[in-house]
């Protein structure tokens, strides 16, 4: 899939030009970043055949869904993508299956199969209002799914759900992702989302697209019982660190939270990148130090 596209923006502080060359490989997660009224969504916008580009030309596995020269410009039911706004945008009066039912066309199994992943069986007659917004987002997802899209656009999926929700979403996401070979365009804020999903990690800058390297290690700065208990073990926290480093900001720290009684019993049973309580000074651990005991820089599954 490959775009090659210019389009002349009004921004809040002026004109602003996108000359965007982006390539998504069948199969993969991208994550697109870039600062507040960059352009991202407009990217989005242009896949999705919501937005006409000013020249260029947009290509899927050997289709044209845009050429200027040529004057092609396939209309948005033409082309095969399932997006995702921010704000969800479901269909208020419809239930949460009759939705998934209108974006299909019809009843097909693929309705039940999605409710099932994205666990909304028991919720299905529910209309929209009566859900919670970690809920809504499901259907969004579900719903954006439901045509099995050759191309899945998300505009920050995960903004406003609570960090347990966003790595429940987050793993449904990933789960589907590989089982249905989807190839996906993620924009987003948050560094997690890189590390988690993405094969490639691209920022909008001055109106192009950058490609930027994906945060590859996770740094511990605190522990909960609940993922101690899945064996996980390491909460991880990114959210400050930007994008397209790979590494923390010089005097980082990383704290340890050690406040859990549990992990005073001794280190035999910890996962082999977790730090010891020992290696910590009041319960603290500098970035210096984990990158020593993390001598590999060994990623975090
Ligand atoms: N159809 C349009 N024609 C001209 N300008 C537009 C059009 N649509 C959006 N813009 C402008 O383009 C700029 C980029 O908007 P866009 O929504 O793509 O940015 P963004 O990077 O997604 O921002 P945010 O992160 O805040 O959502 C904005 O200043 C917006 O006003």
């Amino acid at each position: 899939m490959e775009m090659r596209v210019t389009k002349a923006l009004q921004g809040g502080d002026g004109h602003l030009t996108l000359d965007i060359a982006l390539d998504l490989p069948p199969g993969s997660l991208t994550v697109l970043s870039g600062p507040s009224g960059a352009g991202k969504t407009s990217i989005l916008r242009m896949w999705a055949g919501l937005l006409k580009p000013d020249a260029g030309t947009l290509r899927v596995n050997g289709d044209v869904w845009f050429d200027a020269a040529q004057r092609v410009n396939l209309p948005p039911q033409k082309r095969s993508v399932g997006l995702v706004f921010q704000e969800y945008a479901l269909f208020p009066h419809l239930s949460v299956r009759e939705n998934l039912a209108f974006a299909a066309g019809m009843e097909t199994p693929l309705i039940d199969e999605l409710l099932e992943v994205f666990q909304l069986t028991q919720l299905q007659a529910r209309r929209p209002r009566r859900l919670s917004g970690g809920q809504q987002q499901r259907v969004a997802l579900a719903r954006a799914l439901v045509r099995k899209p050759r191309l899945l656009l998300l505009d920050e999926p995960f903004a406003a759900l609570d960090p347990e929700l966003k790595d429940d979403v987050r793993q449904i996401l990933r789960q589907l992702h590989q089982t249905w070979d989807l190839t996906t365009l993620l924009v987003s804020h948050d560094p997690l989302d890189a590390f988690w999903l993405a094969d490639r990690a691209f920022q909008l800058q001055s109106g192009k697209c950058v490609e930027v390297p994906i945060p590859r290690t996770a740094y511990v700065v605190s522990t909960d019982a609940a993922r101690q208990e899945m064996q996980v073990a390491l909460e991880i926290q990114l959210r400050t660190l930007p994008l397209a480093n790979d590494v923390p900001p010089p005097g980082t720290r990383l704290v340890w939270n050690g406040a859990d009684s549990r992990q005073e019993k001794g280190s035999e049973d910890k996962p082999r990148d977790q730090p010891s309580r020992d290696d910590c000074e009041g319960g603290k651990l500098s970035f210096e130090q984990q990158q020593k005991r993390n001598d590999n820089d060994a990623d975090v599954q």
